[in-house]
């Protein structure tokens, strides 16, 4: 089998990171590992081609991958094709009842089956569902305080159908990764009434990673990990150490969630998160199978 898709690596380069992620493979054999897919890895088409292989390589030695994909900016453009304006709060897209349609459409329909496709050409069996499958995400209307110079009030803002899962039923995941196939879950999730809701691709991986008691979660982005004032990498990063960052203001932006939903997934049962850089080619197997790891890890108290 090859590493790379025709054209982002010589089969040198490729017979290269496979010799170097051999005497890896056994660490993680039988393992569950959640990767959260998104950002620059998910539209750049090399990057794309490199992770699908990645994917199906892991399948092949042993390793139980899930994979959770984003869509943020695929769901914009098409909520811009239909001239039907986003805003954001706290990095959430805030939902109305005909945004919905549109983001299930988007996330569990196009990227969904895109995500799978990406696995299968590179040989694996990938089989694309959303949280809305096999009673997989039970979700409610995710409460929010409103902050006033940066201080929560009691006021809780309205952000529509974004969601906050309640509970995972990981029976489908069970079933297709004992069955030899990838599961690639879409972040929508259902509502005590059938209502569909909206959740945050992060927030829905940490909750499967920390369901699945997974060995590692990867949280692919486009920056190399934590860093600190100077833009330099943490490689390692304790709860504590996150506080002092997101109340120094060292971690701002989406970096908070992406460090609490890891934090939360080691918390209900994670082995481990890392958060690391999808543009780096490779950046899977360069994480889980070289010494020194790639981005910032994140471990279990
Ligand atoms: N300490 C930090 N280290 C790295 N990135 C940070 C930090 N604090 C804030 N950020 C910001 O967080 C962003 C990553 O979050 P986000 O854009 O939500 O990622 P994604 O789109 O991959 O989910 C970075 O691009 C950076 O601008
Ligand atoms: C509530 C909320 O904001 N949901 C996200 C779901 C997709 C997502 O999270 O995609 P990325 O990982 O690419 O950002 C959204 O509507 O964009």
């Amino acid at each position: 089998m090859t590493l790379t898709g025709p054209g982002s690596q010589d089969a040198g380069e490729q017979a290269d990171v496979l010799a170097r992620a051999l005497p890896y493979l056994r660490r993680y054999a039988g393992d569950t590992l959640v990767v959260k897919y998104g950002g620059s890895a998910m539209v750049d088409a090399s990057l794309s081609d490199a992770f699908g292989h990645d994917i199906a390589l892991l399948k092949q030695v042993g390793i139980n991958p899930v994979v959770v994909h984003g869509g943020g900016p695929q769901i914009s453009a098409m909520l811009r094709r239909l001239q039907i304006e986003s805003t954001f709060i706290d990095g959430l897209r805030v939902t109305d009842a005909a945004m919905i349609d549109v983001i299930e459409m988007v996330l569990a329909g196009k990227v969904n089956k895109q995500v799978a496709g990406l696995i299968n050409r590179a040989g694996a069996l990938a089989v694309g569902i959303s949280g809305m499958d096999g009673g997989l995400i039970s979700a409610r209307r995710l409460e929010r305080r409103a902050r006033e110079n940066g201080v929560e009030t009691d006021r809780l803002l309205d952000l529509g159908f974004v969601g906050e899962p309640t509970r995972i039923d990981a029976r489908v995941i069970y079933a297709l990764s004992g069955s030899g196939l990838i599961p690639v879950i879409a972040p929508v999730g259902s509502g005590e009434h059938g209502e569909t809701y909206n959740i945050n691709a992060d927030t829905a991986a940490g909750a499967i990673a920390g369901a699945v008691n997974a060995s590692r979660l990867l949280m692919l982005t486009d920056v190399p990990g934590v860093l600190d004032e100077n833009g330099n990498l943490i490689p390692e990063l304790t709860a504590e150490d996150a506080r002092r960052g997101i109340a120094s203001g060292m971690i701002s932006g989406g970096m908070i969630p992406k460090v609490e939903t890891c934090l939360a997934a080691v918390k209900a049962g994670a082995r481990a998160a890392v958060i690391l850089d999808g543009r780096v080619p490779h950046a899977c197997l360069l994480e889980l199978f070289t010494e020194a790891g790639l981005g910032t890890l994140i471990r279990g108290e």
